[in-house]
């Protein structure tokens, strides 16, 4: 997978995924040699970018558009990091593929409940490609067969983590598809659209959604399950 640019929110998720790569890369020959087997070595840039939507989509941004002008354009982007999880849905500890990553909180609350941003009349070329951004199908199909176990559905981005119960009812009824929120995978989405460049999400679980119980976070866990799926990058 060449020219790939991997972005996290934070640097422990970059140095995750940077060990598993690491580890799962054949060293290259001291001469600088291509292989006997044609391989060449990867060519993965992982990044953190931080935290949520806004920075993590304007640095992406930037990025590609860098990369483009030095005549080294980036040929995919995935948003890659740790994940709340809902519960029945994906395991904490467990690795989510999305196929979509959804902008959840992008639009009005009403007595009558949440309505999308789609849903509230303006004109759509203001709305860009909408709140729902699809996965690269020719990217997420690579991602899948190297991550067989991978529960595969759609990743919120949220800029509030959810943290009640009420709120975990109602995103999980709005998304019956859903299987995990981050905060960065839509705005990562959008600036990869933007710059033709395909796009896909890949998130370990670190924690269930549901009440704030900073406890119940297995860090550790998802760390660790990042490193493993790291070598599905390359
Ligand atoms: O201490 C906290 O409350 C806290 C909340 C969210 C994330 C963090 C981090 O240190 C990790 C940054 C990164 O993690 C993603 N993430 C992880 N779990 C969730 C979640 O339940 N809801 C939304 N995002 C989550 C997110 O992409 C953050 O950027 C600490």
């Amino acid at each position: 997978m060449t020219r790939l640019l991997v972005v996290t929110a934070v640097p422990a998720e970059a140095e995750a995924i940077r060990a598993g790569l690491a580890a799962s890369t054949a060293p290259a020959p001291p001469d600088g040699t291509v292989p006997p087997d044609g391989t060449v070595p990867p060519d993965v840039t992982v990044l953190p970018v931080g935290v949520g939507p806004a920075v993590a989509g304007a640095a992406t941004a930037r990025l590609l558009a860098l990369a483009e002008a030095a005549g080294r354009p980036y040929r995919a982007v995935v948003s890659a990091g740790i994940a709340g999880g809902f519960v029945g849905r994906v395991a904490v500890g467990g690795t989510v593929l999305a196929d979509r990553s959804v902008a959840a909180d992008l639009g009005a609350e009403s007595p009558a409940g949440f309505i999308p941003v789609e849903d509230l009349g303006m004109p759509p070329e203001l709305l860009g490609g909408g709140r729902i951004v699809l996965a690269d199908p020719g990217l997420l199909a690579r991602l899948r067969a190297a991550l067989p176990g991978a529960t595969v559905g759609t990743v919120l981005t949220v800029s509030t983590v959810t943290g009640t119960a009420a709120s975990t009812a109602a995103l999980a009824e709005r998304h019956p598809d859903a299987v995990a929120e981050a905060m960065e995978g839509y705005g990562v989405a959008v600036a990869a659209a933007q710059a033709g460049v395909p796009f896909a999400e890949l998130r370990t679980v670190s924690n269930p959604i549901g009440p704030r119980d900073r406890s119940a976070w297995r860090m550790r866990e998802a760390f660790a399950a990042l490193t493993a799926a790291a070598a599905a990058l390359q």
